[in-house]
């Protein structure tokens, strides 16, 4: 599978600029899409998915055109909105079954296997007869990207998909992706959290003020804040005037003082050492850095 998307453009009909002469490529695997509020991840979501229309560009889907081929792309998508919900009354089973009918799948016998194969997939099977509104919020989640894979899509798309979920959930989920990962599918997982994506992605794209600011994997990301990252022993007052001065990610206490990690191509006076970036050092040092430096010129 693969996705190419051309030049695509996105003006809401306020005037609002969502996405800019878009150029990106997804190959198969598990794809991040990062970036702020308002960077144009649901927007471009939403385009995938077809449930708008790009203002300009094109999206090819192996070879399908997204404006020409509506129907048969529809047919290969798998889609877990950021605000999903789901018919209160219904149990677990039988929301599954009746997404599992909307996808076409008229024989009975054959989709109760499917439902119940993708219960046990998701980890549902012991709360099939629990009525949907009353499951937690992680396992609400699981039921979410259950009803994107019932008709087995190959292209998945989850729009934020960890958020409000608690650290074992969130890794559960994240897990649960990568599985189906290794089959000929594309993921695409929009987020504004950086974690998500280090953990799963292969390949990822940075989307700012609805323009591309990077595309590659993590690791090419993470090898630009390279020497950009610095572990410093401060005291108290030190730590007063770096949180002023650097992009502080995290600060230890310790004694008489802190430690503290900022993202900073020097830290002139200050006692420290660098350390190895990871993403989430490596994301704000191009936001910091590059973006800053775009929008000056
Ligand atoms: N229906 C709409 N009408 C007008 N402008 C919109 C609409 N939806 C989004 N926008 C604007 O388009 C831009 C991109 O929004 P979008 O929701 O795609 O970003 P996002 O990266 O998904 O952000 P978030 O993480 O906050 O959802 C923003 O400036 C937003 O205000």
């Amino acid at each position: 599978m693969q996705i190419k998307i051309e030049n695509l453009n996105k003006v809401y009909r306020n005037g609002n600029y969502a996405i800019k002469n878009l150029n990106l490529e997804i190959p198969n695997g598990m794809f991040g899409l990062l970036g702020p509020n308002g960077a144009g991840k649901s927007t471009l979501m939403r385009i995938l998915v077809t449930l708008m229309k790009p203002s300009g560009g094109k999206v090819l889907v192996n070879d399908l055109d997204l404006a020409k081929n509506r129907r048969e792309i529809r047919a290969m998508l798998g889609y877990l909105p950021q605000d999903f919900s789901f018919f209160s009354k219904l149990k677990t089973y039988e929301f599954l079954d009746y997404t599992a009918r909307l996808a076409g799948m008229k024989n009975g016998a054959s989709r109760k296997t499917a439902v119940d194969q993708m219960l046990e997939e998701v980890g549902l099977f012991e709360a099939r007869d629990r009525n949907a509104n009353k499951l937690s919020g992680g396992m609400k989640r699981r039921l979410g990207i259950a009803q994107a894979l019932i008709n087995n899509p190959k292209i998945i798309i989850v729009d934020e998909p960890t958020t409000g979920l608690d650290p074992e959930e969130r890794i559960r989920f994240r897990n649960l992706l990568s599985n189906i990962s290794t089959r000929d599918v594309i993921i695409i997982l929009s987020t504004h959290i950086v974690g998500d994506i280090s953990s799963t992605c292969n390949n990822m794209a940075l989307l700012n003020k609805g323009e591309l600011a990077f595309t590659g994997s993590p690791e090419q990301l993470i090898k630009e804040a390279k020497g950009n990252v610095w572990l410093i022993s401060a005291t108290e007052t030190e730590y007063m005037e770096i949180n002023e001065k650097y992009p502080v990610i995290s600060t230890i206490p310790t004694e008489g003082g802190w430690e503290v990690q900022v993202v900073a191509p020097e830290i002139n006076g200050y006692y420290g050492k660098q350390i190895e970036p990871n993403l989430e050092h490596a994301y704000v040092h191009f936001m910091e850095n590059k973006l800053n430096q775009w929008s000056n010129s």
